[in-house]
């Protein structure tokens, strides 16, 4: 280089970093283009460009000096690093529009080590009472409040799956339904299930939730006049009514405790993979280490246990398997033995943590509002007096006030209180929704508990529980007394819009209609045989802080007293 008349001629050091610059921003393009969780790509990329530029500035190819392999990858990984980083944070990217706190602007590794303490469902509606109604809380990811983009997002032509479950399995390969990004595919292995929670195959499950509910209040009758923490009785019932459901049986829980920590199991696991479900790639990578599988390979061990004892024996009941494993379609070939197991272990997992979690809110509730409590009382006094059976479901539909009970604890205490997690194809076309764009390659998440706990959605008492909204709902006017119905306040907001613990579309929960069967089954059983009092002492804050999100929220201990009705 000639400058006033010298010649100045770069160091090879100098030269080997300005070269592994200019490599660290082109390689920083070919991220940003290309999503991929092959490991190998990422590790060729990351780490060949600097040795190939050190050995090309070298004389000789055998001896490379330390200091400029050190210098190539230094400024090849800073500029890397720093490139991304001023792009994430720059108005030139897609979602720059979008507000949101830094850390969440400049990488998703601020919301995965956020998540672990398993706030996150807080967090986020506190960004959106921050922010507004759309917050980012990715660098390429949306948090969504607003009631009229739900249907447009996850209704009946909404948008594929997002990432989140490849990273919570650690695997983007044998994904269970749940975690299919690709629709055709989704749809294809979603129509078995469709057949297994059709209204006819759910009124045949009803006796085996019945039994179990019989065999709940059984147990619970032995510790008449005790405390127990109701929670783990919830488990142990969730599960062996999944199992039944799915396999025709295979655990006897209520009979023997949980002596396999079958529970531990799944509780640990869901704590230790929300942090990959959102990094997923990572998530990929750390799979790769065998004890970090250990749990996902004991419960694969366990369902594909089950999956082939059901093979061997049949069942005397068209149970959840009979369809997924085309029994009911003879023409159809039975499919493969891995998708079985996954599918599997998707029905009790989804099934099991879910319920339980469900009725221990219920419970929880009642125990907190006792006039509410009484109310239910009265109904299933009427519907269900002593010596009324009931497993039987006739009833069901006339009782307003515990569908009102229910949806009222699944507003507050959504099980899946995150919502649903959506993204638009990155190689397709960006989606608007009102005034709402959002580029293509954006996962976004239509966060049900931020909609749930908004003023603008439910008032009054947007944070308590309160089911005579549902009561006083535009749509059920009759339901009330005229005194009652004179007592709407007049700033009163329902908007069922805003309103999905089950989300909605081809895509929702496939379980909805039987999760909620077996939980009107459960309460009436226990409303109709037992009162429940919560231990004295017992802190009702406990609840909430401990109700965590880890995709599905966990149970909070509830230590309550049994005492048998007369
Ligand atoms: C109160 C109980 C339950 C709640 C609140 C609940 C909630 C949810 C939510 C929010 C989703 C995500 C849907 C989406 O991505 O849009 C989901 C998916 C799913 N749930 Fe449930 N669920 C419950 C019970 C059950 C039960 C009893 C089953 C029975 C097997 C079940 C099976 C599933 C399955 C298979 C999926 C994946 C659906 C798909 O990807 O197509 N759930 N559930």
């Amino acid at each position: 280089m000639e400058l006033d008349g010298h010649i100045y001629v770069w160091s090879p050091e100098r030269l080997t970093a300005t070269y592994a610059a200019v490599l660290g921003l082109l390689t920083h393009q070919v991220f940003r283009r290309h999503e991929t969780y092959c490991i190998s790509a990422h590790l060729t990329l990351l780490l060949a460009p600097p040795l190939l530029i050190a050995l090309t500035v070298s004389d000789s190819w055998q001896c490379i000096p330390k200091t400029r392999l050190l210098v190539s990858y230094a400024a090849y990984l800073s500029t890397l690093v720093l490139s991304l980083v001023s792009y994430r944070l720059s108005p030139l990217h897609p979602l720059a529009r979008y507000p949101g706190p830094l850390g969440c602007r400049v990488s998703k590794l601020w919301m995965a080590s956020l998540s672990r303490a398993g706030y996150q469902h807080v967090y986020y509606r506190d960004l959106h009472k921050r922010y507004g109604s759309v917050v980012r809380i990715g660098p390429n990811e949306l948090s969504i409040r607003e009631p009229s983009a739900v249907m447009a997002l996850v209704g009946p032509s909404g948008l594929p799956k997002g990432p989140h479950v490849t990273g919570r399995l650690l695997t983007d390969k044998d994904l269970p339904m749940i975690g299919i990004e690709d629709l055709s595919t989704h749809m294809t292995r979603r129509r078995a299930w469709n057949r297994g929670f059709s209204s006819a195959a759910i009124a045949e499950y009803e006796e085996l939730v019945g039994r179990r509910a019989m065999q709940l209040v059984q147990r619970l009758e032995e510790h008449q006049g005790k405390q127990v923490d109701i929670e783990r009785w919830f488990d142990y019932f969730s599960y062996d009514a999944m199992c039944d459901m799915t396999f025709g049986g295979g655990s006897e829980l209520l009979r023997d405790g949980d002596e396999n920590n079958v529970w531990s199991v799944l509780s640990a696991g869901m704590t230790a993979m929300t942090f990959f479900g959102h990094v997923p790639w990572l998530g990929v990578y750390f799979g790769y280490l065998p004890a970090a599988t250990r749990p996902i390979k004991s419960l694969l061990a366990a369902c594909k246990g089950l999956v082939e004892q059901r093979m061997q024996q049949g069942s005397r009941t068209r149970d959840l398997f009979h369809y997924l494993n085309h029994e009911d379609q003879m023409e159809q070939s039975p499919p493969p033995m891995r998708q079985l197991v996954d599918d599997g272990i998707l029905a009790i997992v989804g099934g099991a943590d879910t319920v339980s979690g469900a009725l221990t809110s219920v419970i929880f509730c009642l125990l907190t509002h006792p006039e509410t409590y009484d109310k239910l009382q009265v109904e299933v006094d009427k519907y269900y007096p002593p010596g009324e059976d009931v497993s039987s479901t006739r009833w069901h539909r006339d009782m307003k006030y515990l569908e009102a009970v229910i949806n009222e604890t699944l507003r507050v205490y959504s099980p899946g209180l995150g919502g649903s997690q959506r993204k638009v194809p990155a190689d397709g076309p960006g989606v608007t929704v009102g005034s709402l764009y959002i580029p293509p390659g954006t996962a976004l998440w239509v966060h049900a508990f931020s909609l749930h706990r908004d003023p603008s959605n439910f008032f009054p008492f947007p944070d308590d529980f309160w089911p005579e909204r549902w009561l006083l709902a535009p749509h059920s006017p009759d339901l009330l007394s005229p005194e009652a119905a004179d007592a709407k306040p007049t700033n009163f907001v329902h908007n069922e819009e805003a309103y999905m613990p089950f989300s909605h579309g081809p895509m929702n929960c496939v379980g909805k209609n039987f999760a909620l069967m077996e939980m009107r089954i459960v309460i009436c059983a226990l409303v109709q045989r037992f009162r429940f009092r919560l231990r004295e002492d017992y802190d009702r804050a406990d609840y909430d802080r401990n109700f965590k999100d880890y995709l599905i929220a966990s149970r909070p201990n509830l230590p309550v007293i049994i005492e048998l009705r007369e």
